[in-house]
């Protein structure tokens, strides 16, 4: 097999690149192709890998003309230059590395608190102007003033703590920090109009969300002190820029501390004109330190993606560490198999599924095994879905997804039950994986069987009457349909009856006609399995 071939697209440390090179994944470096949208478009369709910091826009054209991407790496926290619903249809793994730069972003957050408070851009300036205008620079002291931070996550946090470090006192507005955590983190969780109201700096935490995008707007800046000094750390456009400058007009704000921009590079932009506002340029996560972490932590996670099916710190796949992949593999095919069982078996719209996690299967990573069921139970209907686009294409089909675990409570050690539900009817298999690995179907309709899978396999319902082999034998063995594995089953002498036949090749629909001509036999119908 060929060697996966990822694409460096943004300026990422060099040290990324070698580690894809030392697991044998071909790379090609090209680090300013981020900012050259066509070049990147003619060539992407050749990468199975992407990585990248914030430089590159990662949209849906891009992502639609990118036939053998199968993972994005964002070497950084935020992921909002990545059209992540497309990745996601299209089945792209999107990972990003969460930690790698939040000491170091946290950092810079200080460092503008401590600039805007003391002016120091314009000091400096100043003095090398020879000017020495030691009277026009008076600052104010951030000893024993209140800090509020809005958005309390990983960099938030180490804001908190470096600023309690520094006697400022801190509230913090963050919807998901619990009073546990914010009591650990010796911060006041507030609502935000209190934090607005009694902060003597700002500084801004979050992610860009619908939520968050213009979270400091005028009506905002109406409710705090006069005289506030705001931070920005995190994404442009979480402040609206034009307020700000209002703001900074109206002498509401004395100052800010910008590192992000509505529209980046900002080349231009009216904060540039304006006094006591400290600009950088996205300056946040560069550090030698951090962009090292960054770049290490993203080769390793898309190389153990890309050889061993591992997944970490995916936005939108379930984490599979590489220790598991192994162990999990076997069942993520079965779960494949008991959704492609039913996906093919079910002709109407589906309403309801449940997956049952039976003794040992109950404790592995389940949530990637129901992605694997949902993968295998919509392929018959969308062909290029995987574990990650399957979960949203199932939720944009208004299908209702449950799990249920249960201890060991059969003869196996472990299994998965699939359930699904129609208008018309409950239809359910099960199956499991012996020690060679192999996935089995060992129910079906609550029926007990003993079903190796094959690449073809007809599924018949049946009432169970004298014949009935004898007769599949002899239709079987006349169209020159070899059987490899024939499985009954049934639920009571004389009732229904199922059986699972594992052929050599593709059955004909006329020899399938032939089959369910016989009075004995409900439906007939063939399957076929990726296995
Ligand atoms: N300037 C830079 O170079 C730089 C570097 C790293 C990260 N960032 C930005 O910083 C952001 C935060 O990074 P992080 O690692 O702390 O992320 P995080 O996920 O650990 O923390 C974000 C916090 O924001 C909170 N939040 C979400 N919606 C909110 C809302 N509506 N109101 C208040 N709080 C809300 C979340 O609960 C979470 O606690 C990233 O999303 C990224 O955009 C910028
Ligand atoms: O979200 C991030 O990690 C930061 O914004 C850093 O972006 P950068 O990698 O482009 O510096």
């Amino acid at each position: 097999m060929a060697a996966p071939k990822v694409l460096v697209s943004d300026k990422l440390s060099e040290t990324a690149v070698q580690i894809f090179r030392d697991r044998g994944i071909d790379v090609d470096f090209m680090p300013e192709l981020g900012k050259d949208k066509e070049k990147l478009l003619s060539i992407i369709d050749q990468y199975d890998g992407l990585a990248i910091r914030s430089a590159t826009k990662a949209t849906e054209k891009l992502i639609e003309a990118a036939a053998k991407l199968k993972v994005i790496g964002r070497a950084g926290i935020g992921v909002d230059n990545v059209d992540i619903p497309a990745a996601s249809r299209k089945g792209i793994i999107v990972m990003n590395t969460p930690f790698g730069n939040s000491i170091t972003t946290a950092e810079h957050a200080i460092a503008l608190i401590f600039a805007v408070a003391r002016e120091l851009p314009a000091a400096d300036t100043s003095t090398r102007a020879g000017k020495w205008e030691k009277s026009k620079f008076m600052g104010v002291e951030i000893t024993g003033k209140t800090l509020g931070v809005i958005g309390c996550g990983n960099i938030g946090a180490v804001v908190a703590s470096r600023a309690i470090g520094l006697k400022m006192n801190v509230v913090a507005f963050d919807p998901f920090l619990s009073e546990e955590r914010a009591v650990k983190l010796g911060v006041e969780k507030v609502d935000l109009d209190t934090l607005l109201a009694r902060a003597d700096f700002i500084t801004l935490h979050t992610p860009m969300t619908d939520k968050t995008r213009g979270i400091i707007n005028a009506a905002a800046f109406a409710k705090m002190k006069t005289g506030v000094r705001i931070v920005n750390c995190a994404r442009g456009g979480l402040i609206v820029e034009a307020d700000l400058v209002e703001a900074l007009k109206s002498g509401k704000v004395a100052g800010a501390g910008i590192d992000v921009f509505e529209t980046e590079p900002a080349t231009e932009n009216p904060l540039f004109d304006m006094p006591n506002v400290v600009c950088t340029p996205h300056l946040g996560a560069s550090t030698s330190e951090a962009q090292e972490n960054v770049a290490v932590q993203v080769a390793e996670q898309m190389s153990d993606y890309l050889l061993k099916g591992a997944v970490s710190n995916a936005i939108n796949m379930p984490s599979i560490t590489a220790e598991e992949a192994p162990v999990l593999k076997p069942f993520v095919k079965l779960a494949e198999m008991l959704g492609a069982f039913v996906g093919q078996a079910t002709e109407s719209a589906i309403q309801e599924v449940e997956i049952l996690f039976d003794g040992s299967v109950s404790e592995m990573n389940t949530r990637a095994l129901i992605s694997a069921t949902l993968a295998g139970l919509i392929r018959p209907q969308v062909a290029d879905v995987n574990m990650v686009s399957a979960p949203i294409m199932v939720k944009e089909r208004g299908i209702q997804v449950s799990e249920v675990k249960r201890d060991k409570s059969g003869v196996f050690d472990g299994y998965i039950k699939l359930t699904v539900k129609t208008a018309n009817q409950t239809r359910s298999v099960a199956g499991t994986c012996f020690v060679d690995g192999k996935p089995r179907f060992i129910q079906i309709k609550d029926i007990n069987l003993d079903a190796e899978i094959g690449r073809h396999m007809i599924y018949l319902t049946n009432k169970d009457t004298p014949g009935t082999i004898g007769m599949l034998g002899t239709v079987f063995g006349k169209n020159g349909v070899n059987i490899a594995n024939f499985q009954l089953g049934r639920k009571d002498q004389g009732g229904d009856a199922i059986a699972l036949l594992y052929v050599d090749g593709p059955v004909p629909e006329a020899v399938l006609d032939e089959v369910r001509s016989h009075d004995q036999i409900t439906s007939a119908k063939a399957l076929q399995f990726d296995i």
